[in-house]
């Protein structure tokens, strides 16, 4: 594992996936001409110029989440799972906090490319006192069963944000997949009507036919996902929706192939977790990767 190491980024966020909200979509960007020729018409159709693309608690709070029979919904074919995660009163006391943040004059980040409003955990300093135990004691016990494959015992790393949504701010959220190998979406409230998430194939294995789900929020619950499986969300018609997103990370996955522009990670230094990329040493690399002995 990468015990000690400097998490890194992977160079490839300068130029692959990079979002278009005007024209919602994702571009390559290498350069101009490359960029004109690839999606000039297209971006023209969706109403943008595509010359414009820009680079982009404690643990009582939480309830001890288990799969069992009843809590866990099991979309079999995508490998979705509901479950409960935290109390009423945490989700409440939680959004409070947030709002407090939001209002204060400190300097803000935007959670992610595509997200306009919500808050970047890590600048909370949420990082070490919440997320991380939230994600090694909870959620990485359940995630090395459903995920044996993506690395799901050895998730060693995240990128931690709380979208928001309102009638006046962001309403939905374009179809894209996520940097992360596992993600999990929790429903924090407030109250709202629609906004439903939709969840596509795992991108790489599309079918002929897409093949859509629709799948409701339900409060303090959470949604595991693979974090290659094509989703988005519908706009909300009223109210505001918070919902806290963990995208968690397995070097050992991702350090063979980064998941966006799907070539082997060019790594350049980052700050905190990086994008979940580690140095390797060649004497590191197995022949193939042992993902349960690192459980
Ligand atoms: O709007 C949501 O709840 C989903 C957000 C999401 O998919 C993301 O930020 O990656
Ligand atoms: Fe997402």
């Amino acid at each position: 594992m990468a015990a000690g190491r400097p998490f890194r980024a992977c160079a490839c966020f300068f130029s692959a996936n990079i979002f278009v909200g005007r024209c919602g979509m994702h571009v390559c960007y290498r350069d101009e001409r490359q960029l004109r020729r690839d999606y000039g018409r297209v971006a023209a159709r969706r109403g943008g110029a595509a010359g414009s693309a820009s680079g982009s608690a404690a643990d009582e709070d939480f309830h001890v989440i288990y799969p069992s029979k009843h809590c866990l919904l099991f979309l079999t074919d995508k490998r979705i799972f509901r479950l409960p995660v935290f109390t009423e009163e945490f989700c409440q006391a939680f959004i409070e906090e947030l709002e407090n943040f939001e209002q204060s004059d400190m300097p803000k980040g935007r959670p992610n490319s595509m997200n306009n409003y919500g808050v970047l955990l890590n600048e909370l300093g949420m990082d070490e006192s919440f997320i991380t135990p939230l994600r090694e004691k909870y959620l990485r016990p359940i995630t090395a069963l459903l995920y044996p494959d993506l690395g799901g015992a050895c998730l060693d790393s995240h990128k931690a944000f709380v979208v928001k949504y309102s009638l006046h701010e962001d309403l939905d959220l374009s179809s894209h997949y996520d940097n992360a190998e596992v993600t999990l979406n929790v429903s924090l409230g407030k109250d709202f009507t629609e906004g439903n998430l939709y969840f596509g194939d795992f991108r790489q294995d599309p079918s002929p036919v897409p093949n859509y789900i629709e799948v409701e929020h339900v409060g303090t619950q959470g949604l595991l996902h693979r974090g290659g499986q094509i989703h988005g969300a519908l706009p909300i018609a009223s109210g505001e929706r918070w919902n806290l997103i963990i995208w968690m990370r397995s070097s050992a996955i991702r350090n063979q192939l980064c998941p966006m522009c799907n070539q082997k990670p060019q790594l350049v230094e980052a700050e905190g977790f990086g994008d979940g990329f580690t140095e390797t040493c060649e004497e590191d690399v197995p022949e193939t990767v042992d993902l349960c002995s690192v459980w």
